[in-house]
Parts: C-alpha cells; structure tokens; sequence
C-alpha cells in the first residue's frame, strides 16, 4: 500500500509516520506540507535521521491521488476542502474534527467555521473502531474521533448499551497531556506556563462536548446531554478521563463487571482491568490501549469509570491506522502491536 500524510510536520502526522513505518503492508509513505516543501522530515523531527528520507511535497490534490489512502492530518478546515476532491477514488481518513459531527449547524456553533458540505458529513463514517467495524470495512472516507471522545466512548459505551446509567446524569472529568495541543507552540502549553501546574479549560465549552454526546445520544436513541471538564497536565502524552452516573436500580458491581466483560473481552486494544484496580497512563504510553477500570459505590450508588489512553496513538494516529487496517480488509490490529513503554 502507498499511503500519504498531510500535515506530516505536525504530532499526529510523525506520530502516523512512526507507526505507518512499522506496517507490514505499508511499502511508502509520501508526505505533505503546506509550509515545508522541499524540506526532509529529518529537518523537522532529527529523531528519524537515516530512518525516514522522504521530502515533503507541496500539497497536490492530482498526485495525493495515486496513493492507496490519504490520512489529513491537518487543523479544522482543511479537509472539509481537500476531502471533497479526494473522494470517491481514494480512501480517506482526517485526523481532525471537520467530519465527526453529522448536524452542520453544531460543528458552525462549536468550532466557530463552516462545515463540510452536507453529502460528506453524510458519507463519513464515526471511526470508534470497537463499536463500528462493520460500517469502518464499507466505507472511503472516514472522521476519526477526537482524542478526549475515544476515552470517554469507550470507557461509557457498555453502561449506555445496556442501559444500567442515564447518560444525561454522567461527569466527565478529563486530563491530557500537552501534546493534546500539536506542535505549534503557544502561551498555554509553553514550560513555563506548564510546568509545575494543573490548568482546567473550556469549561462546558469544549468542541468535543457534542462530539461525546452525539454519540452517547445514538446508543440511548435520545439526546444526551454531559457535563465534560478537560484539563491539562504537565505531562507529554495520555489522556485519564473519570466519570461518574449514578446507576440504575438493580446494577451491581458484578452484573457491570460482566457487562464490560461481554463488550470488550474479543476487543485487542480495549483491555479491563480487575475490579479495584485502575489504569494509569504510563501503562499505555506509545501504545493503541485504551485500559478502562471500573468501581461501584454501593453507599452512593454511583459508579466510577477511570479510561486512559495514548492521545496520540489511540486517541489519534494510532486509531487511525486501526481504522486504515479495517476499511482494507486487514487484520485491525495489524502493524499495532507494541508493549507500552514503561516506566
Ligand atoms: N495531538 C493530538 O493528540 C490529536 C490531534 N487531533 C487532530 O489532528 C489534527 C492534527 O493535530 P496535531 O498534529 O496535533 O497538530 P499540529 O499543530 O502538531 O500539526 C498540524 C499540521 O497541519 C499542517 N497545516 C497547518 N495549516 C495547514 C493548512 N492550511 N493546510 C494544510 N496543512 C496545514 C501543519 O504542517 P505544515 O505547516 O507542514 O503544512 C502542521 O504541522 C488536528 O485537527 C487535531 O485537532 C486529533 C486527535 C488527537
Ligand atoms: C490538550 C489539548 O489542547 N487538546 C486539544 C484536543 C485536540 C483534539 O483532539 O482536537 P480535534 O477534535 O480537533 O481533533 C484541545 O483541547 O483542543
């Protein structure tokens, strides 16, 4: 397969190289800039010297054409405009927000732009890979969920499935490392203002707050509302989102457990852990993981819900390649497997 990479300057795209290099069926990578033309990535990123030689290529809509499948990697915007010249004939998947909310006036609300034309939003397919294989197999082009959204589907999915909460009575509280931000450097996440510091943002105004409740409102066939605070962390990569419901009448920590179990146990890359334990980011560092732990308060019957990932391997590029695997017909954990880096 020939794949390229646009936006490959930019954390999800050497994220997607490292992992793409790794791939058994992956023969070449091409790359894309929009501002470094000409440049190797090693200019960029010295860490892949002598192991990455490709030189970005000014950005070509006729020759991101000859590749087997496009990965956008790109800031919000830029593929609702490529994407429509790519598909039909040539798979397509975008890292970034432009195709994941299907109502065009909430992706106008929350990301303050224009939305992708209405036929695209309607082909794209929401790739949570563990909840949408069959639809992911059939289609070319494809919206990968946002970072905080694949922790928290995952970590909620079963609950909402099977009904045992009420997703309008769930919090969500999220921590991500800075490599959440991408590259580009700014005063939020620069050392100083990072270091030695905890920092909440976007209180209830998060762009991934209707990404989350639209689909927790297509498992409850109702709409769904959430409470979803993120904060950042000093720390590189992982993303930890707790959340708490309280549960239906007649839930256990038992029936839970076995609903987790059901849901997740033929799942590679969704691991739970055992009752009272909890996962920690480290423990999926530069992995495809999503580790979820789970306990239930029996003095306050609420359930507490702890999911982490890598935000830029399962929360990004990693699902992502998950995703290339399955539209492809391959196995979806081909070229994923890897044993996180600890400690
Ligand atoms: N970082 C994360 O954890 C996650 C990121 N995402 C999403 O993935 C996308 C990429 O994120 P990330 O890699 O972190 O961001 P970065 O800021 O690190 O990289 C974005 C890249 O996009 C390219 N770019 C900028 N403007 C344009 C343009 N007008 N046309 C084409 N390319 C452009 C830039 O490269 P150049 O100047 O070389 O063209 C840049 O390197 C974003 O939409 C982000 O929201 C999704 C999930 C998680
Ligand atoms: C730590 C941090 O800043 N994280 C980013 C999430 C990045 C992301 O996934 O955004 P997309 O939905 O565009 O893909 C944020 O909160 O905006």
């Amino acid at each position: 397969m020939k794949a390229a990479i646009v936006g490959a300057t930019g954390y999800g795209g050497i994220e997607l190289i490292r992992l793409l290099h790794n791939h058994p069926e992956v023969k070449k990578i091409a790359v894309f800039s929009s501002s470094q033309e000409g440049k190797t990535m090693a200019e960029s990123y010295p860490h892949v010297s002598e192991i990455i030689d490709e030189t970005l290529e000014d950005i070509n809509v006729e020759h991101l054409k000859h590749h087997d499948v496009v990965f956008l990697s790109t800031p919000p915007g830029v593929s609702a405009d490529l994407t429509g010249q790519l598909v039909p004939g040539t798979k397509v998947i975008d890292l970034s927000g432009d195709l994941r909310l299907k109502d065009a006036s909430v992706y106008e609300k929350w990301y303050g732009r224009s939305s992708a034309e209405t036929s695209l939003l309607e082909k794209a397919v929401y790739g949570l890979t563990e909840w949408r294989k069959e639809e992911i197999e059939k289609t070319d082009l494809l919206a990968n969920p946002g970072c905080y959204p694949t922790a928290v589907l995952l970590g909620l999915a079963p609950l909402v499935k099977e009904g045992a909460i009420d997703a309008n009575q769930v919090i969500i509280d999220a921590k991500s490392g800075t490599t959440g931000a991408g590259r580009s450097l700014n005063a939020i996440t620069h050392f100083s203002e990072m270091n030695d510091n905890f920092k909440v943002y976007k209180v209830n105004e998060h762009k991934h707050t209707p990404e989350i409740e639209q689909e927790l409102s297509g498992w409850m066939q109702e709409n769904a509302t959430v409470t979803f605070t993120p904060h950042l962390v000093p720390m590189t990569r992982g993303i930890m989102a707790t959340m708490y419901a309280p549960l239906h009448k007649g839930w256990t920590e038992q029936n839970v457990k076995e609903i987790y179990d059901k849901a997740y146990s033929d799942k590679t890359f969704v691991r739970v852990r055992k009752s009272g334990t909890y996962p920690f980011t480290k423990e999926v560092y530069g992995t495809n993981y999503c580790d979820i732990g789970v306990t239930v308060d029996e003095r306050t019957g609420r359930i507490t819900v702890v999911s982490v990932i890598d935000n830029l391997v399962k929360g990004a590029s990693g699902q992502a390649v998950q995703n290339m695997n399955v539209m492809f017909g391959l196995p979806e954990e081909t070229g994923l497997y890897s044993v996180p880096i600890y400690p």
